[in-house]
């Protein structure tokens, strides 16, 4: 498999390839603004790093790669659904699609010095059972000076479905403590810490408690001002209306294996979701698109 992809990508410059000791793959993309890593298991991006910059993207130091497991870190790819299934809770938490294996579209060198890498999925029999739609589902990464995640769902079934999500991204900060998050002030949110509805976000988010947020009705660019790192990340999306923040803090980050137990010092999540009433309802031939984009901002 691995030698396979060597011969297919030998002459895509700054494409290369490894695994997992469990034979996951990935995908190490170099080019001269930036580099990262994408598992093509769960459609998975694991780093980013724009040229001359500190890693972006937090992954967790006890992360198991194991086939048929979510990857603790990157940018967890959670479809169709978001968190717990609407009507059954037996069903997995933040749907599939990040437990699966998804093939390799394809890789490509752009003259602007970008690199696209896309992946697929498409339904299976294990899927088929626990979700009855023919899908696919395309991620197209570009990765450059900024990091642009398109996830693109499409029925391609005969009877309609309802498709909700996230890009899940977890990001690296320099010290929690440091660290506020700007462009959700005024946004309302329900709270699942403390389950309390519809509060009024006043100013920036500071974390110093588990914090579990879905912001609603938001398309805002957010702002991770990091004290520590002294850099500002800017996270814009599209096609999403609810922002969820997450930081497990210290008795969850215990509690999950292969979260690290200080993991939450230097993490927080800021994810584009499609959740509540903010999804899609796709006919067949029907397509719609989840974007979120990344870059180290002033
Ligand atoms: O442990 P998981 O399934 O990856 O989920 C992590 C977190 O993901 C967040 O999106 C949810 O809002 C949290 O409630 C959840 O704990």
């Amino acid at each position: 498999m691995l030698q396979q992809l060597q011969q297919k990508y030998a002459n895509t410059t700054g494409i290369s390839f490894s695994q997992s000791d469990s034979g996951l793959t990935f995908i190490h993309v170099a080019n001269d603004q930036a580099q990262a890593k994408v598992c093509v298991h769960g459609g998975h991006v694991c780093e980013f790093q724009p040229i001359g910059e500190k890693p972006v993207i937090w992954m967790s130091e006890d992360v198991v790669y194991k086939e048929g497991k979510a990857i603790r870190g990157g940018v967890p790819v959670c479809w169709p659904w978001f968190g717990p299934h609407s009507t059954d809770t037996s069903l997995p938490q933040h749907g599939f699609a990040r437990n699966q294996h998804w093939t390799i579209a394809h890789i490509e060198n752009r003259a602007n010095g970008q690199t696209l890498v896309e992946l697929i999925l498409t339904e299976t029999d294990s899927s088929l059972a626990i979700w009855p739609h023919a899908f696919e589902l395309k991620i197209s990464i570009v990765v450059g000076i900024e990091l642009e995640m398109n996830l693109t769902s499409t029925n391609t079934g005969d009877s309609p479905m309802v498709v909700g999500g996230a890009l899940h991204t977890y990001f690296v900060v320099g010290d929690i403590a440091e660290t506020e998050i700007t462009g959700l002030d005024q946004t309302v949110f329900d709270d699942k810490v403390s389950s309390e509805d519809q509060i009024i976000q006043k100013g920036g988010v500071l974390i110093d408690q588990e914090v579990d947020r879905v912001y609603l009705d938001t398309d805002t660019t957010c702002v991770i001002h990091d004290g520590q790192n002294d850099r500002n990340i800017e996270v814009s999306k599209s096609g999403s209306h609810t922002t969820v923040v997450w930081n497990p803090w210290i008795e969850k980050s215990q509690e999950l294996g292969d979260f690290n137990d200080n993991g939450y010092l230097t993490m927080v999540c800021i994810e584009a979701v499609n959740a509540g009433n903010d999804v899609y309802e796709l006919q067949p031939k029907q397509s719609c698109s989840l974007i979120q984009r990344i870059k180290i901002g002033n």
